[in-house]
């Protein structure tokens, strides 16, 4: 990353590693990065009887993408196949020859075929994904070895990862070069600590168990550290603009502010959130919200929950709006203790976090996603918004998982 970009700047922070502060004041809605991904793998399984609905390329739904007026079937008859294999599908030719010379180059296509000769439907969905992840990987040190030293420069280091690389690195037809199975390890640690889930489109119906189309390493958004109540959160357009994400600050900060992401949604347990801070990055949170929350009882503990997280399992990535089914949220009377604090109620003010839940935690139903300002650039959507009765204080927020905008007062 260069020095400064958008506002922040790289700093070392002791026992947290690299982190990204703000070098002047950065106000609510101002984007502090704009990136494109070093490498993106689809989320699909490589053997299933259901093929992906997203292009292997772009990952737009194949059945909505660009030209709404066309039927679904339109849609589906108008995407191309990999000629080769038959089984990577893209919304276009367009998009089929810009991945034939990237990310869906002969070698990709053959060593896939391999993959998915050598393994079962059976077998978890989490090998199937390091899989398409470590094809991903070679496949880029092949056409640019630059962007595949930027992946080995992220931070990840992990021992548990060593049976997964000692049983997919010898299907890789063979690697590229000389690669030994530690750079397979290595790279496993890199995907896990710093891959973006770009969720399918926000229903309702789904809410926050909508699942992953596709993962992105981002070079400079995986410099963000985790704190559980964050200044800033990301914003990905995949299905209307591109794979690009974008990081844009919830709310202003002064100068020198380390610039955080939630890594997971925000209305998580303190138990959950600490369980998966150690057990998928390495650290134990102590942030200003866990400090709290660590002395809260377990009064209110639902004992489902606690089943729920005894079962819980699973390759946790870095990813804003995952969520996984069965996974505990902040419960409701802590939501209620959150709107009392906020109106001043609250006389233990046990729950000083309490602003942030009212204010940047999206109220749509079975949403859960994080406001952020529009940016500050963009008045004229924000007037569009306002009614003739808002004032010039208003601003407009939009939701980082269902995307509604809705004004606040300022
Ligand atoms: C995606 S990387 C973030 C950038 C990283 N600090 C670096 O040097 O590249 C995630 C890792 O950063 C560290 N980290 C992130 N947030 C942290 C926090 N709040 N406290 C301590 N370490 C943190 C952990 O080692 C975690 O596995």
């Amino acid at each position: 990353m260069a020095e400064e970009i958008g506002g922040v700047r790289v700093v070392e922070r002791e026992g947290r590693g690299r982190a990204l502060v703000a070098c002047r004041p950065l106000i609510g809605g101002e984007i502090v990065l704009k990136e494109s991904s070093i490498l993106l793998y689809s989320a699909f399984p490589l053997t299933t009887t259901t093929a992906s609905p997203y292009c292997a390329h772009c990952f737009r739904s194949l059945s909505s993408s660009s030209q709404e007026q066309q039927s679904q079937q339109q849609q589906r008859q108008s995407s191309y196949s990999c000629p080769s294999c038959s089984q990577e599908v893209f919304c276009s030719l367009e998009c089929y020859s810009v991945a034939s010379k990237k990310s869906h180059t002969p070698w990709a296509c053959q060593t896939l075929l391999r993959l998915r000769h050598s393994l079962s439907p059976h077998d978890p969905l989490d090998l199937h994904l390091q899989a398409r992840f470590l094809v991903a990987s070679y496949n880029l040190s092949l056409h640019s070895p630059d962007l595949f030293h930027s992946l080995l420069s992220l931070h990840g280091s992990s021992s548990d990862l060593s049976s997964a690389a000692h049983l997919l690195h010898p299907l890789l037809s063979p690697p590229p070069s000389s690669f030994s199975v530690d750079v397979s390890v290595a790279l496993l640690a890199k995907d896990k600590l710093n891959a973006f889930g770009l969720m399918e489109p926000f229903s309702v119906d789904q809410g926050s168990n909508r699942s992953v189309r596709a993962y992105g390493i981002y070079p400079n958004a995986s410099l963000f550290n985790h704190d559980c109540l964050p200044n800033a959160c990301r914003f990905d357009y995949v299905d209307t603009v591109d794979t690009d994400i974008t990081v844009r600050m919830i709310h202003d900060v002064p100068a020198g502010r380390e610039i955080c992401l939630s890594y997971f949604p925000v209305n998580l347990s303190y138990r959950m959130r600490q369980r998966r801070l150690l057990e998928d990055y390495g650290f134990a949170c102590d942030c200003d919200r866990c400090k709290v929350e660590a002395n809260w009882s377990d009064r209110d503990r639902d004992p489902e929950e606690e089943e729920e997280e005894e079962e819980e399992e699973g390759n946790v990535i870095m990813e804003e709006e995952e969520e996984k089914e069965g996974e505990e949220e902040v419960m409701e009377e802590d939501m209620a203790e959150a709107e009392e604090a906020e109106r001043g109620d609250n006389s233990e003010t046990e729950f000083p976090h309490a602003y942030f839940f009212v204010r940047y935690m999206c109220n749509r139903n079975n949403c859960g996603g994080t406001l952020a300002p529009l940016p500050p650039s963009l008045p004229s959507q924000s007037q569009l918004l306002r009614s003739p009765s808002s004032s010039s204080s208003d601003v407009v927020m939009e939701c980082n998982v269902c995307g509604n905008l809705q004004t606040q007062l300022l």
